[in-house]
């Protein structure tokens, strides 16, 4: 690997109740990689990343980020650490009747006070930086647009703005493009590349659709029923592999 790792995870196994959801996983996402997770539905992998961001602990094993054992931290060095990875979750938890700015601004909460988040959801604060976030996804028009009057394509670029006011190390995005159309899915995956290449951001993003994963990532980790099924770089992995992963 190029770089010492950001976030690892050895022989972590992960049960909702009696339920295996992940076994026995270990890797390593290096600074600056772009790293698909690909697998059928249910295979684990927005299991995989709500135990990259510290959400879950592992039933089993360990994980670390930025070298520190997430299982061992007090909860504000937790905090600290998790505002250096930045999650876009498949319901991107934006608040509909909410400004546009308000959802952006939530990437500073954990940093700001209880105060000064109080007082910016009256007048809005910081204004250079969300608007920078919002030039950056292409939507700066819509600042003060109430977030549930937009398209879901908007509501996706909103959610990277926020990430990006985040301005966190590492970016775990969950099937950031399931619900949108194909010219739309690659502008999704071109800015996501674009945000994270520049600062040598890490990248790792849960995708169903393995021709993007090919084309935008430059490794790719397959799970299949909870199990690390091959995690090598893009230009090793060959048909019968894809084929193998998505066999019934
Ligand atoms: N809260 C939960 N309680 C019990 N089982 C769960 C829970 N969340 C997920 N699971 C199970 O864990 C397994 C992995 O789920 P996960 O959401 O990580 O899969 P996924 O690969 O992200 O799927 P998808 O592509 O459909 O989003 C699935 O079998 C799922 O049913």
């Amino acid at each position: 690997m190029s770089s010492a790792p950001v976030i690892s995870l050895d022989r972590v196994t992960f049960r909702f109740g009696q339920f295996v959801a992940l076994a026995d996983v270990s890797l390593h996402i290096g600074m600056g990689q772009r790293v698909a997770l690909v697998g059928s539905s249910g295979a684990g992998k927005s299991t995989l990343i709500r135990l990259m961001n510290g959400t879950l602990q592992p039933t089993q094993g360990e994980i670390r980020a930025f070298g520190q054992e997430l299982s061992q931290l007090k909860p504000q060095r937790l905090r600290q650490i998790q505002r250096q990875i930045g999650t876009i979750y498949q319901q991107l938890h934006l608040v509909d009747n909410l400004r546009v700015i308000h959802n952006v601004n939530a990437g500073h909460l954990g940093r700001w006070s209880f105060w000064k988040a109080l007082i910016s959801l009256v007048v809005p604060l910081d204004l250079p930086t969300a608007t920078n976030a919002l030039t950056q996804v292409g939507i700066l028009e819509k600042l003060y647009e109430r977030t549930d009057r937009l398209s879901g394509g908007q509501q996706q670029r909103v959610a990277i703005a926020r990430v990006l006011v985040q301005d966190p190390l590492v970016i775990l995005a969950d099937e950031p493009i399931s619900s949108l159309d194909p010219q739309l899915s690659r502008d999704v995956m071109e800015l996501l590349c674009q945000i994270c290449e520049p600062s040598n951001r890490s990248l790792v993003v849960s995708l169903h659709n393995i021709e993007f994963a090919l084309r935008y990532c430059d490794r790719i980790i397959a799970l299949r029923h909870g199990r690390l099924l091959f995690d090598a770089p893009t230009g090793s992995v060959s048909n019968e592999m894809i084929a193998d992963l998505y066999r019934l």
